[in-house]
């Protein structure tokens, strides 16, 4: 049953990439609660990234249904998969996917250009883009001088927290993480996602986290084991 509360439910889903292959996802139930941050672990081809292009919509099951925010994606064309996604979910790709020749506050911006819904969020609340774009790389401790550089020149944790930023930027309702940690050192690793955790659960966004490194998930209010609930024959 769809919660209220849900801001993910996926029920009797069975995904495949090809008619011939066995599922790659065989999920019965998973329910992820509005404002909740989850660790979805899972080893190397487990599903895990299957999973998330489910839950943004990029992908359709071919069996059962993934209701996020109380839409049921299956109901929806491709152009308005594409609309809901930029309104209400941000995410943060394992390489960044940061746009190279504009500047790290303009990356960080570009959700606003897509979806109306999240600039207004900011603009009720009385700040303008750039504030708010600044205030948020500011608690991400990304130092103030980097803030109109190109992303070209910062590190791969520098890099890291603008992708953090422009995911959190103007408070979609869930951010999708797909292993954003694994091109950092452990120090840095358990700083980026202390800080990412902080925000979310300041803003009650809903956080859907993937990665193998198992030493990140008891930071978390709860930890899916994909091979746990995925009966596929794999
Ligand atoms: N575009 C695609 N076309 C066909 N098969 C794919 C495609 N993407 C992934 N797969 C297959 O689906 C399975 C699950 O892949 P997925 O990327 O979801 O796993 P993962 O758990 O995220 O893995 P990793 O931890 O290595 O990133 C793999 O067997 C993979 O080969």
């Amino acid at each position: 049953m769809m919660m209220e509360t849900d801001a993910i439910t996926i029920q009797n889903l069975a995904f495949q990439w090809r008619k011939d292959a066995a599922p790659v996802l065989n999920l019965p139930v998973l329910q992820i609660k509005r404002g909740e941050r989850v660790f979805i672990m899972g080893s190397s081809g487990s599903g895990k990234s299957t999973l998330l292009s489910l839950i943004g919509g990029v992908l359709l099951p071919q069996k059962g249904t993934v209701t996020v925010l109380g839409q049921q994606l299956n109901g929806l064309s491709n152009a308005q998969r594409d609309s809901f996604r930029a309104e209400h979910i941000g995410f943060i790709f394992q390489m960044f996917n940061l746009i190279p020749y504009l500047s790290v506050v303009e990356n960080v911006l570009l959700p606003c250009r897509f979806s109306r819904r999240r600039k207004q969020n900011i603009e009720n609340r009385g700040h303008s883009l750039q504030d708010e774009a600044e205030r948020l790389l500011n608690h991400l401790d990304l130092p103030r001088e980097l803030l109109h550089r190109s992303v070209t020149e910062l590190s791969v944790g520098q890099q890291q927290r603008v992708a953090a930023a422009r995911a959190l930027i103007g408070s979609p309702e869930l951010v999708i993480a797909d292993e954003p940690t694994s091109a950092l050192d452990a120090d840095r690793r358990a700083s980026f996602l202390k800080l990412l955790l902080n925000e979310c659960a300041e803003q009650n966004t809903t956080l859907v986290f993937v990665s193998h490194d198992s030493a990140l998930e008891p930071q978390f209010d709860r930890s899916v084991q994909l091979a746990d609930i995925n009966n596929s024959v794999n």
